[in-house]
């Protein structure tokens, strides 16, 4: 059964079939195949809009990249971590990894924050943003598959997974010198592990963010841009 990234990338809207999700968990991919959306319907003229979930393991860059893009494009900004429960917090502060039982109704919440920050908004003059950036791990190619439930049925929205790619030596050294964060370095190793990189997944671009902030902010900013463009 393929992902719905591993699928030929179909004209603007993400196609998602059932993933490897538990049935008990079936709400985590609802059966929208009747043409349901979890969107009010939009007009057909309405701009698209995008959601930039910013995905990798802790401590590649994904809140400092996602602040850059929330000014770039002027769109709401959602902290993946604010939505982890406590008990997820202190897990890992325990230096124990989460399971994917532990992440089900994460992803879930954090779907459901992106979907009701496409709405218009007093921020936005009560027009729709152009989009949201999202801050989320994402590891898996099936936690991707339940984020990408936020555009299904909604040909007016399109995900789009920003992966930060570095090493193993450098993703050590950032968490490491970072202060005061609850994953601490020796949780590298299986943030690592569980990782599956979107290879073949058509609405996953990917960056290499070893270089200095500065090289990091222009790559994002240049690769956003260009996807964007696609659209025009
Ligand atoms: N290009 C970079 N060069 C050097 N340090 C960086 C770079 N990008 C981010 N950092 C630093 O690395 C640390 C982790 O960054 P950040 O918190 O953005 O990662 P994260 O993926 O959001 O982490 P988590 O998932 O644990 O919240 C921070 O101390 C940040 O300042
Ligand atoms: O899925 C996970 O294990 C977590 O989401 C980590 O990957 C995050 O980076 C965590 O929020 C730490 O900040």
């Amino acid at each position: 059964m393929l992902s719905a990234g591993e699928r030929p990338q179909p004209p603007h809207a993400p196609k998602v079939n059932s993933t490897s999700v538990p049935v008990s968990k079936a709400h985590i991919m609802p059966d929208l195949t009747n043409g349901a959306s979890l969107h009010e319907p939009k007009n057909a003229n309405a701009q698209t809009q995008h959601i930039w979930v910013v995905t990798g393991p802790a401590g590649c860059g994904k809140s400092t990249a996602g602040n850059v893009l929330r000014k770039h494009l002027g769109v709401p900004f959602l902290e993946g971590d604010d939505y982890h429960p406590a008990a997820n917090k202190e897990k890992m502060g325990q230096g124990i990894p989460l399971t994917d039982e532990d992440r089900w109704d994460w992803l879930i919440s954090l779907r459901q924050a992106a979907i009701e920050a496409l709405s218009p908004s007093e921020a936005n003059n009560n027009h729709p943003p152009a989009g949201v950036v999202v801050a989320c791990s994402a590891l898996k190619q099936k936690y991707r598959d339940v984020m990408r439930v936020a555009a299904y049925g909604s040909p007016n929205v399109q995900i789009h997974f920003v992966y930060l790619k570095l090493d193993e030596k450098v993703l050590f050294q950032r968490v490491t010198q970072r202060q005061s964060h609850y994953m601490k370095s020796s949780m590298v190793q299986s943030q690592l592990a569980a990782l599956e990189e979107p290879k073949g997944e058509w609405d996953a671009i990917t960056i290499n963010v070893e270089g200095s902030m500065e090289d990091v902010q222009r790559n994002v900013i240049q690769a956003v841009s260009e996807k964007l463009a696609e659209y025009e």
